[in-house]
């Protein structure tokens, strides 16, 4: 069979194309699957439908800023003349292989292992003295919705007057965390794209503020590769342990934005300047050896015994005098509050502006329509 391209489909011979009614029953079954396919898989599905439903792309492309409709008309345009009769086919196959995986149970692990349907995207637990946040969306390498940050600066608030000693954070799955999740640019609000950039520079300064005031020792569980935000801010935290698999990415420029998480300050200090312009402005990605070697990792560990040592160590920290670590805590960080809080509110401000830029935008539409990935 034929492929074209873009979306791995296949083009078969006149004798074995679906007819209408079985296309008609495929696109009733989609209402009925059990799981959400993901994006990807829907983006597939709507260009199907609309090429076995209106043949090959005819509408303008969608604007720049229109994300969601651009993302959608490339979709279908990538379908280029394949037949409404082939497009009815492969809807009809997709929707069947949908059908089967979701009605059988995966084969993965055992039943009475089987992780839990994710409910939420943030985990917060106490236990031992050490109160943990972690970041619980594995499928979108723990990518950052407007709800998480929200959800962040809640616990943190919540951390700072609990009865542990020590506040963690962390990530699920393979990944630390993927940094901003792109597609918060795509939910424009009335006010369009200013009110966008508006509310996300505000939200910002609140979420970096909570990690400038964080009263009690806080740290960085860094189970595996983190980019952007989730990196910047560990220059506010008091130690970060990595796993010898994790790096350290800031591609601000790659995504025509500017750094974050008070990283214009300290990672100058942390790391001296020409280093931090190596990360900040060429976006140059770190193994976890040389963050370490450059001061912005505490200490590595090898992946296998990773979430062991570090877990003992912090249960030991975990039974050191609270009011002690608060205090010294203290006088670190207060010498440096007025300078954090001063430079998170320029950063953010800048930020507001980039966000409104083409070079962002046209990045963003770039990762969306996944022609890039850094
Ligand atoms: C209040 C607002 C504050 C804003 C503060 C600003 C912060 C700035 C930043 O944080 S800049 C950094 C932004 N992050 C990125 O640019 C990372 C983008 N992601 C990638 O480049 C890649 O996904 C990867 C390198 C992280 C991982 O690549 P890999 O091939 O291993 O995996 P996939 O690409 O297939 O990813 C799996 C699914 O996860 C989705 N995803 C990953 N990261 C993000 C993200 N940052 N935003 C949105 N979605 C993300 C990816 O799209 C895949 O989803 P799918 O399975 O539905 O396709």
């Amino acid at each position: 069979p034929l492929q074209v391209p873009a979306l791995g489909l296949h083009v078969r011979g006149p004798a074995m194309l679906a007819s209408q009614k079985d296309f008609n029953n495929a696109v009733s079954q989609v209402k009925l699957l059990k799981e959400d396919p993901g994006n990807e898989v829907k983006l597939k599905l709507y260009a199907l439908y609309k090429q076995a439903t209106e043949g090959p792309c005819n509408v303008p492309k969608p604007g720049m800023l229109d994300f969601i409709n651009k993302t959608k008309w490339d979709a279908w345009n990538a379908l280029g003349s394949l037949s409404k009769e082939a497009a009815r086919q492969n809807y009809v196959d997709l929707v069947s292989r949908l059908s089967a995986s979701s009605e059988s149970p995966s084969p993965e692990a055992p039943a009475a292992d089987r992780k839990q349907p994710e409910s939420d995207s943030l985990v917060v637990t106490s236990e031992d003295g050490i109160t943990t946040i972690r970041l619980n969306r594995p499928a979108k390498k723990n990518a950052l919705t407007t709800q998480m940050y929200h959800d962040i600066i809640a616990a943190l608030q919540a951390a700072s007057k609990d009865e542990s000693a020590i506040t963690v954070l962390t990530g699920s799955g393979d990944y630390y965390c993927s940094g901003n999740d792109l597609t918060n640019f795509t939910h424009l609000p009335a006010g369009g794209l200013e009110e966008m950039a508006r509310s996300a520079a505000a939200l910002l300064r609140d979420f970096v503020n909570c990690f400038i005031d964080f009263p009690k020792p806080l740290v960085a569980v860094v189970n595996g590769p983190a980019v952007g935000i989730s990196v910047t801010i560990l220059g506010l935290f008091d130690v970060v342990y990595a796993t010898d698999r994790a790096s350290f990415h800031t591609p601000f420029s790659h995504l025509g934005q500017s750094p974050e998480g008070c990283s214009s300050y300290t990672f100058p200090k942390i790391m001296g300047s020409s280093k931090a312009a190596e990360m900040l402005l060429f976006g140059k990605k770190l193994t976890a050896q040389e963050a370490c070697a450059q001061g912005l990792v505490t200490e590595v560990f090898p992946d296998g015994t990773f979430q062991k040592e570090v877990w003992a160590r912090l249960k030991a920290y975990s039974k050191l005098p609270p009011n002690a670590m608060r205090i010294s805590k203290q006088i670190i960080r207060n010498r440096e509050k007025e300078k954090l809080h001063a430079v998170n509110a320029e950063e953010s401000s800048v930020l507001r502006e980039r966000w409104q830029s083409d070079e962002c935008m046209n990045a963003i539409a770039s990762f969306l329509s996944r022609k890039a990935k850094l």
